[in-house]
Parts: C-alpha cells; structure tokens; sequence
C-alpha cells in the first residue's frame, strides 16, 4: 500500500457545482497563461475535454463566469490583493484562478455567495497544488462577500479592466478622455446587431429591436438562442456588428461586378457582397470555417464561389473587377464581445498582425483590374493595423491610389470618416444617450485604387 501522501486531496470532485467551478478555473488558466481563445475551448464540438464533459447549464454558467472574470479581471486582482497580508507566490497560478473565479461569481454572478465561496474552498482542496491553501481561500473571498457592498463601486470607479499594454495603446491612439470611453464600455456586454436583407421596420419589430442608422436593427438582449428568434430559420437577417456591416458598402454599386471577399469566413460580408447583386468568390485558408460560410450562406438563400486559398498565393484565373480584404487582426475592436482579447493578445501579436496585414494587401492588389477598388477592413483599434498600415502602404507603392471616402457619399459614414477619407470606428462611437444599447466594434477601412 502506497504510504499517505501529505496534503493528499480529499474532495469529491464529483460535488454537484465544482466540476463546472474547476472547468471555469482551467479554462481561465488556459486564457491567461496559455493565450488561448476563449471561444475555441468553449467550442461545443472542439472545445476543452473539461468543458465538453459538462451539460449544457454548466457550460453556459462556465462562458458566464469566464466573461466577468476576463471583463473585471482587474478589478477582481485589485479586490483580491487587498484581503491579502502579503502577494501570492509567483508561482501560485492555480490558487490566482481559483480566487478570481470564486470572486467573479461573487460579485458579479447571481449565484449565492456562500455556494461560491464553498465550492472555491473544495477546489482548492482537491488539488495538491492548493490544499495548504483553502483557508486563504475561504477567508478572502468570505471577506469579500462581506465587504463587497461598499469595496467593489469604490474599485470599479478608479480600475480601468485593461491590461497595461492595451491601456498604453488606446491612449497613444485617442487620447487620455476617448480611452477612458472606450474601456467604459469595454465592461458592458455588446448589443445585438442584425444585418436585414430587406423591411428593416418589420423586422425591427419583430426581433424587439429599433433601427441604427446605420441601417442594422439593433435589439439590446435577446430571450433566447439566436437560431430560435423569429426569421433565423427563414434566413432574414444575420447576427453582424453594425461597425462590420460598414467595410462592403465602401465598394459602392457592385451589382453584377466580380467580387472576392479575400479572408471571408464565417462569412457576414460575403453575404452583404452577395445581397448587393455582385459576382462573389470568397476565399479563405480554414477549411472548417469556410464550411460555416457556406452553411451561412445556404441559409441566407445567397451564393458565392467558394475557394479554400491562401491570399498571398493565391492565383485566380482572372483578375477581379473589386476586392475585399477583411484580414486577420489582433481583434481588439471586438472586446466587448470578446473580453478574453485583452489578455491573450499583446503588443507584440499586433506588430506580428500588421505585418500579416501589409503582405495580404500588397497580394490583394495584384487581383484586381486596374482602375479597381480595393478595400482593406479589421477590427483592431491600433493605428498600426489600420491608419499607419494604409499610410505606409500609400506612400510606398505607386500603383495605387487612395480612394477617399467622401463625407457625403453615405449619410451613416459622416461620424466616421477620418480627414484622410479612411473609415474608424471605437466602442465609444454611435452614443445613443443609454450605455446598454450604444456603441460599435472598434473597426478601420480604408479605400483605394489600382491605378490604371
Ligand atoms: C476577420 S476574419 C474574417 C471575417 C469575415 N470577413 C466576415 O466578415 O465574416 C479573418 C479570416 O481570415 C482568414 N485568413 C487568415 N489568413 C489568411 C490567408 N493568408 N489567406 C486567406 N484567408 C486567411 C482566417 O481564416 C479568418 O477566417
């Protein structure tokens, strides 16, 4: 018989609550250590084997505590390093998970405190690498139950929630007054925004919603699954930031134009391009992604050429009459959906992205006609993958031209387009008065020409 181990666990895992606590600490550890995305591990066919082996409640209380504990983590950090004598140990990455899910539930959960604060102390317990820890446990986040009345506005009112990198960023960019905008609403969940293929009244109407204008319906929560909402299974409308539904209208009149929609999976724009009557080839590396195109599409009832490609090598039989690149990106106008972003990504990603970005676009050029358009869309707030990528661009390569977009070419456009006739959107844009029901994804857009 093997001798007893010291500190051996003593816990059954199987206590109704933990597995879905320890599910949510793992995945937490996954995202801020590993800078893994959240929404590949809580993927329900490829995510983590631990979120995989919960039901459906659990997961969805899982994906719950995970987007407060990644949209207050730094105010949770704050909260949980003053009920402490002294720092956790460096190396103390499981206990950190443990507390911060423990605290997410407390304060911003509507689950009972005394079940979260329980079910944190038996994770501890069952994990060798924090059974000496349990009392901490217990303590700090009993403490915070207590206290969390008058310490959480107190913290919340001078913790910004982003991390260092980001923050810097945001202020280089727009400034001390815009950055504090935007990472105000950073802490409130997005709205949902419907790109309609016609009647937008009615289906404002139906879906609960009111019109942007913009031109998407925009319903502030929704009371059930997306694919259970009234015209999903008709195939009216698709779920599509307003601020992404922007890029494809920069084309103009495409109607019976050949299009490619280069990067185009799962497919928001390629349907826009498809709706608007053009000709359109999406393309995309990711075979799984480009299947939910298509899908996508199929419900939609619109059509498009479908080619698994590599853009900075791909070589179409014809040169296209338009093009839109919607390129990958450090994706940090998406955070309000998203809040796992500002902790897997980092400064360095956005260097590395805006370099991805540049050689896509210099092989987007080389697919349309001269006297083509081209726009270059992402979701990223940083300069360095929108403005100062166009910039560059513009200066260095003489077969193109920039092709402005003019202040009166689109009523929608006039708050967003910038003095060079480029497109930017924040979260802080498209104030509507109320928090809850304004805001966009932060996006860039810019238009040129290939010279003839
Ligand atoms: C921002 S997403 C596109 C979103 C899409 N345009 C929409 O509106 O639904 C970027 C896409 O680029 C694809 N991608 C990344 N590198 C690529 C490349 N070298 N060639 C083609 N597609 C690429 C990714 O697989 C991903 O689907």
């Amino acid at each position: 018989m093997n001798a007893p181990r010291k500190n051996k666990p003593h816990v059954n895992t199987e206590t109704p609550g933990l597995p879905a606590r320890m599910a949510a600490a793992r995945l937490l550890a996954a995202v801020v250590d590993a800078h893994t995305s959240l929404d590949g591990l809580t993927d329900h066919d490829h995510g983590h084997r631990q979120f995989l082996a919960l039901d459906l409640r659990d997961r969805a209380l899982v994906r719950a505590i995970l987007n407060a504990a990644l949209r207050f983590r730094v105010t949770i950090g704050e909260l949980i390093a003053a009920r402490l004598d002294r720092p956790l140990p460096a190396n103390a990455n499981t206990l950190q998970h443990i507390l911060h899910v423990g605290a997410a539930q407390i304060l911003f959960l509507d689950v009972p405190d005394s079940a979260a604060v329980d079910l944190a102390v038996d994770h501890a317990k069952s994990d060798p690498r924090t059974v000496r820890f349990a009392g901490l446990v217990n303590a700090v986040l009993r403490e915070m139950s207590r206290r969390k009345e008058r310490a959480l506005p107190a913290v919340l009112a001078r913790t910004d929630d982003a991390p260092d990198w980001l923050r810097n960023r945001l202020v280089s960019a727009y400034g001390e007054t815009k950055t504090s905008k935007i990472l105000a609403m950073h802490r409130l969940e997005a709205p949902f925004d419907f790109t309609v293929k016609s009647d937008a009244e009615a289906w404002a109407q139906k879906l609960g919603g009111f019109i942007l204008p913009t031109g998407s319906v925009r319903v502030e929560k929704l009371t059930g699954p997306v694919t259970e909402l009234p015209g999903f299974d008709e195939g009216a409308w698709w779920v599509q930031d307003t601020a992404a539904s922007l890029p494809a209208h920069l084309l103009g009149n495409i109607a019976d134009l050949h299009v490619a929609d280069l990067c185009a999976a799962p497919g928001g724009k390629t349907a826009q391009l498809a709706l608007a009557g053009a000709h359109v080839t999406a393309t995309d590396t990711s075979r799984n992604r480009l299947r939910r195109l298509e899908s996508n599409l199929n419900r939609l009832k619109l059509t498009a050429t479908i080619a698994e490609a590599d853009v900075s090598s791909w070589k179409p039989a014809e040169p296209f009459d338009a093009i839109l690149l919607d390129a990958p990106c450090s994706s940090t106008g998406t955070v309000r959906r998203h809040p796992d972003i500002s902790w897997t990504k980092s400064e360095a990603d956005v260097e590395k992205l805006a370099g991805v970005q540049r050689r896509l676009l210099e092989a987007a050029i080389e697919l349309v006609k001269p006297g083509g358009r081209i726009v270059f869309s992402n979701c990223s707030l940083d300069p360095a993958e929108g403005e100062q990528l166009a910039a560059a661009l513009l200066s260095e390569r003489t077969d193109i031209e920039s092709d402005p977009v003019l202040a009166d070419e689109f009523p929608w456009a006039v708050p967003f387009v910038t003095p060079e006739g480029w497109l930017r959107t924040t979260p802080a844009d498209l104030d509507l008065g109320n928090p809850a029901i304004s805001g966009m994804d932060g996006f860039f857009a810019a238009r040129f020409k290939r010279r003839t």
